[in-house]
């Protein structure tokens, strides 16, 4: 079920029920049984590869677009991006769409910015290498990826960046899951810091998400879902984070 104009009086603003509307509708956010990267067995899965029309495509680069807007006014400290990276693989089309609709918004801050990307697998002919695209080297960058759960994937990122010697100067995500780092009492209820926030603590870089889980418990209040809702509150009391 969609979330409605009528749902105007919620605190989700209207671009985030644009976009977890997109995600519903495609599939791309849905509520079950999922083993995550990290082990644990989640009752919501987010999956960005499901963003595979025009349609959704555009969705998501608006969201990302406004997300990282409100981020840089936020953050007017920041230097300037002039790349926005997408990890492999799932990172890739959305540095692609972001950019674009970046550059539809505003083409004289964004019409120069150039877009860049990892290969998991080296390549050792042709060109060769393990990028596609701008180069990093002096970059400030803007790094766009899908999710973040245990941050596995966004330390490989910026030790990335760093090797080709740029500098990560943000990172945003379409959903941050709030979670805490796993260790081995993992579901022990007590707090610790999530993979955001120690990225944020540990290499000074400011994050920014589209929704985060309490936007996703506020989406399934709205629609009436009481089902999930307990599950995703009960997963949030066990795995919830310390910033
Ligand atoms: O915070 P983490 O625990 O690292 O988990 C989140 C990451 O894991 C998945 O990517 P994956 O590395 O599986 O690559 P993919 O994009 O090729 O699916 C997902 O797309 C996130 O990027
Ligand atoms: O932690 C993960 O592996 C993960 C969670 C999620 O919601 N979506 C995804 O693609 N990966």
């Amino acid at each position: 079920m969609a979330l409605s104009d009528t749902d105007a009086g919620s605190p989700v603003p209207a671009f985030k029920r644009n976009f977890l509307n997109s995600c519903l509708s495609a599939n791309v956010l849905t509520f079950g049984t999922y083993t995550l990267k990290s082990g644990r067995k989640s009752p919501y899965f987010f999956n960005a590869g499901s963003f595979h029309s025009g349609d959704l495509l555009s969705a998501i680069g608006t969201a990302y677009a406004h997300t990282i807007i409100n981020f840089l006014s936020s953050n007017s400290e920041l230097p300037r991006p002039n790349t926005i990276f997408g990890p492999a693989y799932k990172g890739i089309p959305l540095a692609c769409c972001t950019l674009l609709e970046l550059q539809r918004i505003d083409p004289v801050q964004w019409g120069k910015v150039e877009y860049s990307f990892n290969r998991k697998e080296k390549k050792d002919h042709g060109e060769g290498g393990g990028l596609v695209g701008g180069s990093l080297q002096g970059a400030n960058v803007l790094v766009v990826d899908d999710v973040i759960t245990a941050g596995t994937a966004m330390r490989e990122t910026i030790e990335i960046v760093k090797r080709e010697g740029g500098k990560v100067v943000g990172f945003v995500v379409a959903v941050d899951r709030m979670e805490k780092m796993p260790s081995t009492t993992d579901d022990d209820g007590v707090p610790r810091p999530s993979a955001m926030g120690q990225i944020r603590k540990e290499y000074g870089v400011p994050t920014a998400s589209i929704v985060t889980l309490d936007d996703l418990i506020e989406l399934l209040r709205m629609k009436g879902d009481e089902t999930d809702m307990e599950r995703l509150k009960d997963y949030r009391r066990r795995y919830i984070a310390s910033d």
